[in-house]
């Protein structure tokens, strides 16, 4: 599908030209494609299609309603992180049974709200956490489900700010401590042992990461039975890494060739957690060049768009591509397009070439994942708007923040 076309110097998304999104709704802008979010989702659904399994979209990626909806629709269960993001898979109309609760933090509160709404399965991260959920779903008068995330200590090859999976992690329990806390989670009288979770990264490039964790998965799973402890279900965790530039990540259905041969024969329903890769590229961030500067060192383009909105450049160093939304003739330079935030760290793209006037839209595209849902109000800057693009119609799905919202919980002192 072409999601991103030119068409007669205009650049559009699905079969919106995107400067009549800027026009209508303002700039900083997301835009989303309906279409790409469906065929993303619906390739893991038939990739994994010879296995019983459950695709638990993972909220953080992007959890704006419309999308949750969308998934929803489509069938999708949730990979949940707090009591927020389970309140937004509700409001959207999402099955509590097919949600599954991930975090290391996760307080009785959370676990609460989640025993009620009668989530699928916690992902139990730590001995204390297990005796956290022991007693409150006893004081609920409820059997927590719950599989123990295990940390297999396998290099994801990904940026160390989002690898996971290794011991010097905080994430999971210790894969040599797995036996042990599970004897411990099977004794305890108000949990139900049911799977095994693991998680190893984000933005993986390769599969042999995933295959390397799965076969350590396995080798829990086999002891567990061997002790009585027998699982229903095998959560993998996220799914694959997506081109930004020119990175190659396998193919869903290479990673399901993959994870699928090793799991022929056996019982259990697997579960994944995919984000980045079912929202990543579906999503742009549209911006306007507030001004040009060209400074002794460097020609800098000051866009509307800046780290508190998009802050993955500036956290990770990552890049995304930045394309004008109308071509223009000219003499390119090399831009710093930077935001107005005040901060070095404040930049969308460094050297980039581009004929630019002040004026001008430009699309930071492979914005739909880690985007909006990582935005802040740092600088007092509003969050940006939210559109969704299905075929040749546009529809905002979520208006612009307001400022007064901003500071409306804060109290003034009366001295
Ligand atoms: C527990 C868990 N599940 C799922 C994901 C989603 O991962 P990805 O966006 O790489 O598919 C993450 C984020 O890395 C995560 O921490
Ligand atoms: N926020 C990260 C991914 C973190 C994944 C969360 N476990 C990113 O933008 O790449």
């Amino acid at each position: 599908m072409n999601l991103v076309t030119r068409r007669e110097g205009r650049l559009y998304f699905e079969d919106v030209a995107l400067d009549t999104i800027a026009h209508a709704h303002g700039t900083p802008t997301y835009v989303y494609s309906r279409a790409a979010l469906a065929s993303t989702y619906r390739e893991y659904d038939r990739a994994f299609a010879g296995h019983e399994h459950l695709i638990c979209y993972a909220v953080k990626a992007n959890s704006s309603l419309a999308i949750l909806n969308l998934f929803a629709r489509l069938g999708a269960g949730f990979d949940i992180v707090s009591g927020g993001e389970l309140a937004r898979v509700l409001a959207a109309g999402g099955d509590p049974n097919k949600v599954v609760f991930s975090g290391v933090g996760k307080t009785a509160e959370e676990m609460r709200a989640a025993l009620t709404a009668g989530i699928h399965c916690f992902n139990v991260e730590s001995e204390s956490e297990l005796h956290r959920l022991n007693r409150v779903a006893g004081e609920l008068g409820k059997t927590a489900p719950i599989s123990l995330r295990v940390n297999p200590n396998v290099d994801a090859k990904t940026h160390p700010y989002i690898s996971t999976g290794l011991k010097e992690n905080k994430f999971g329990i210790a894969h040599d401590e797995a036996l042990r806390v599970y004897r411990l989670a099977a004794a305890l009288p108000n949990l139900r042992v049911v799977g095994i979770d693991c998680h190893i990264g984000s933005q993986l490039t390769e599969v042999a990461p995933f295959a390397e964790a799965l076969d350590k998965v396995l080798q829990l799973v086999d002891a567990l039975a061997a002790e009585g402890i027998p699982l229903r279900h095998l959560d993998l965790g996220g799914g694959v890494g997506i081109r930004y530039r020119d990175e190659t990540p396998p193919a869903v259905d290479a990673y399901a060739r993959t994870l699928l041969g090793k799991l022929k024969g056996r019982p259990q329903k697997l579960i994944l957690e995919p984000g980045r890769s079912l929202v990543g590229n579906a999503g742009l961030l549209l911006t306007r060049v507030e001004y040009l500067k060209h400074g002794e060192a460097k020609d800098f383009a000051i866009v509307d768009a800046a780290m508190n909105d998009l802050m993955r450049p500036a956290l990770y160093d990552a890049w995304h591509d930045i394309v004008p939304v109308t071509v223009r003739q000219g003499e390119a330079r090399r831009y710093e397009i930077v935001g107005p935030v005040c901060e070095s760290g404040d930049f969308l793209g460094h050297d980039r070439e581009l004929v630019l006037a002040e004026g001008d839209l430009l699309a930071i595209l492979s914005a739909g994942a880690y985007g909006m849902s990582m935005s802040s109000n740092y600088n007092t800057r509003a969050r940006a708007a939210e559109v969704m693009v299905d075929g040749d119609r546009a529809h905002l799905i979520r208006r612009r923040e307001d400022i007064a919202a901003l500071f409306a919980n804060e109290v003034l002192l009366s001295r």
